[in-house]
């Protein structure tokens, strides 16, 4: 049965990246994805201001909504302080088997919990099954037409608190027009947005933080 293009991913980093050193971890998906196939993974363009959003939140508890094979997930963790934790959810068995192996590779694995479920059914379940009481942050990156009914649901679960910030990849591309509208005209969301280019490529996409003003 040949290879997935994840497993391809996956391979190279554990032939060329550096066991519990999460930065060689990243480098290696970076340029396997710019060098021999494409991958949807956050890049190093965004990545940037994925590492500048957590750094500035310096969050205890943070959600990541779309783990793929993990490097987001990665690019988090290394820049939590000790005792924080990331929740990372994954719909797909083939991505979050690979993402768990990027995971552990990596050496972050203690601050990392991988979810395997859709984000409409763990939602609900982050208090009480995962102890979460509020998130500080929230990475969303998954289905793009889910980035609205899930932050909507994060509200009704009073998983958000004042000031829990959400950051959303792909604005442009694919795109998540009705979540940009629904965010810029709540007036509970203080909004900014991050242009940028789409991961590995010269296409033009953008964040948006949203900031919960409770
Ligand atoms: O679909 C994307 N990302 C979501 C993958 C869906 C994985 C899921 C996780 C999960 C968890 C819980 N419940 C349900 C789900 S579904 C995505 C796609 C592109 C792209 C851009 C240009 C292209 F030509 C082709 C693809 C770029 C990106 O940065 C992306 O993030
Ligand atoms: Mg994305």
């Amino acid at each position: 049965m040949n290879q997935s293009k994840e497993q391809r991913i996956l391979n190279f980093v554990l032939q060329n990246a550096v066991r519990g050193d999460p930065c060689s971890v990243i480098d290696a998906i970076d340029t396997y994805c710019s060098q021999k196939e494409w991958a949807m993974n956050v890049g190093n363009e965004k990545g940037l201001i994925l590492d500048k959003t957590v750094e500035e939140i310096n969050p205890s508890v943070a959600l990541e909504l779309g783990t793929y094979c993990g490097y987001s997930a990665v690019r988090i963790a290394r820049l939590l302080k000790a005792g924080a934790r990331l929740l990372t959810v994954e719909f797909n068995p083939e991505f979050a088997a690979i993402a768990k192996q990027m995971i552990e590779f990596a050496g972050v694995q203690d601050k990392v919990t991988l979810i395997e479920g859709p984000s409409e059914e763990i939602i609900p379940q982050l208090k009480k099954k995962y102890e979460v009481d509020t998130l500080d942050f929230v990475f969303v990156d998954h289905w793009k037409d889910r980035y609205t009914p899930d932050t909507i649901l994060l509200q009704e679960c009073s998983l958000l608190r004042k000031g829990s910030v959400l950051l959303a990849d792909n604005i442009i591309v694919p795109g998540a027009p009705e979540f940009v509208n629904y965010i810029r005209n709540n007036p509970r969301f203080q909004c900014t947005n991050y242009p940028s280019h789409l991961e590995y490529m010269k296409v033009q996409d953008a964040m948006e933080k949203a900031v919960f003003l409770g």
